[in-house]
């Protein structure tokens, strides 16, 4: 069956008609100012377990185990914005210039709105938009103007305010059941890899995205993988669903572990200290009981921790 998320995706882009985006105010770009470069002040700190390195001023990166990645710590939440739409910017240009498609993978919550320094200058006007092809690791099966919708989010916060042409955004057909609606999307990926537009891993034959920004809830849960969930150990699927999540809304389709872990990229981006625990879950070598699903993260390619001084103050 051909899949309907390309299309549909299209029509998506003339959602404003809706009367919750039509409230919005349009905000020019102009009004989101990017700080200027940290300073290049140097530091060792002893404090942290972790053998910490200070870079700049006002950030930090914590040597961990390989597998676990590169981490870094901002003082503040905004600091931690300013380096990741960098980080994003910088990774998007390197792509684009290799290959015809930049392919990036969006979580729902909080990381969207870290990611609100990359719709201002700089980057809305060095960034190749074009290149860009838009995912979603996870979305919840409701439809795309309902507030729980993590299309109208990503929309809302980023897709209105930077030129990415509309048949490049992938959302999810609301039309459908959660079954269907996964089904679909997987049908879509793989399109997408016989056309070449999304690369493909030679080692697990999994869709492999360039980037997958992620952010983990207090639970340690990424995309719609929930500690203790079986879908957590599917590992044929590329996209699956589950009709009981523990957080609302039940409905919801995910991408699979193996498919999170054949990318590129992955950036990880976790602020606040309601998340402190699972973060020091993720990064400590104490043997917890259950594995979190933010524990089985291992791409293929890098993975990157974003983290505020909060999420990394058990660390
Ligand atoms: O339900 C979800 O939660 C996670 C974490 O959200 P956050 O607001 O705590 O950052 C999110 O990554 C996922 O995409 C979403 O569906």
């Amino acid at each position: 069956m051909a899949s309907t998320c390309r299309a549909l995706s299209a029509n998506l882009r003339t959602l404003p008609n809706s009367s919750f985006i039509r409230s919005l105010p349009y905000i020019p770009s102009r009004f989101f100012a990017v700080k200027p470069a940290f300073s290049s002040l140097k530091l060792n700190s002893n404090s942290s377990r972790f053998s910490c390195r200070r870079t700049k001023a006002s950030m930090a990166e914590i040597v961990t185990p390989k597998s676990k990645g590169k981490v870094k710590v901002f003082d503040t939440e905004e600091d931690l914005a300013v380096s990741l739409a960098e980080y994003t910017a910088d990774l998007a240009n390197k792509v684009s210039q290799e290959r015809s498609s930049f392919t990036v993978v969006f979580s729902g919550g909080s990381l969207v709105k870290s990611l609100r320094k990359l719709v201002g200058q700089p980057y809305i006007d060095s960034v190749d938009w074009s290149k860009w092809h838009v995912f979603w690791v996870d979305e919840r099966v409701v439809p795309k103007d309902h507030p729980d919708s993590n299309y109208l989010l990503a929309y809302t916060e980023f897709l209105s305010k930077v030129p990415i042409p509309t048949g490049h955004v992938y959302a999810i057909n609301d039309a459908l059941s959660a079954e269907g609606a996964a089904d679909d999307y997987e049908t879509c990926l793989k399109h997408l890899v016989q056309t070449k537009i999304l690369d493909q891993s030679h080692s697990t034959n999994f869709p492999k995205f360039d980037l997958m920004l992620m952010g983990m809830g207090p639970d340690g849960h990424i995309a719609s993988l929930f500690p203790g969930h079986p879908l957590v150990q599917e590992n044929e699927k590329w996209v699956s669903f589950i009709k009981d999540s523990p957080k609302p809304p039940p409905e919801r389709i995910s991408f699979t572990l193996p498919v999170i872990n054949s990318s590129a990229n992955v950036a990880l981006v976790v602020a606040g200290a309601g998340k402190a625990s699972a973060v020091h879950t993720a990064l400590s070598d104490v043997s917890n009981s259950e594995v979190l699903p933010v524990q089985l993260v291992e791409p293929e390619g890098e993975l990157t921790w974003f983290l505020d001084k909060e999420a990394a103050s058990k660390l």
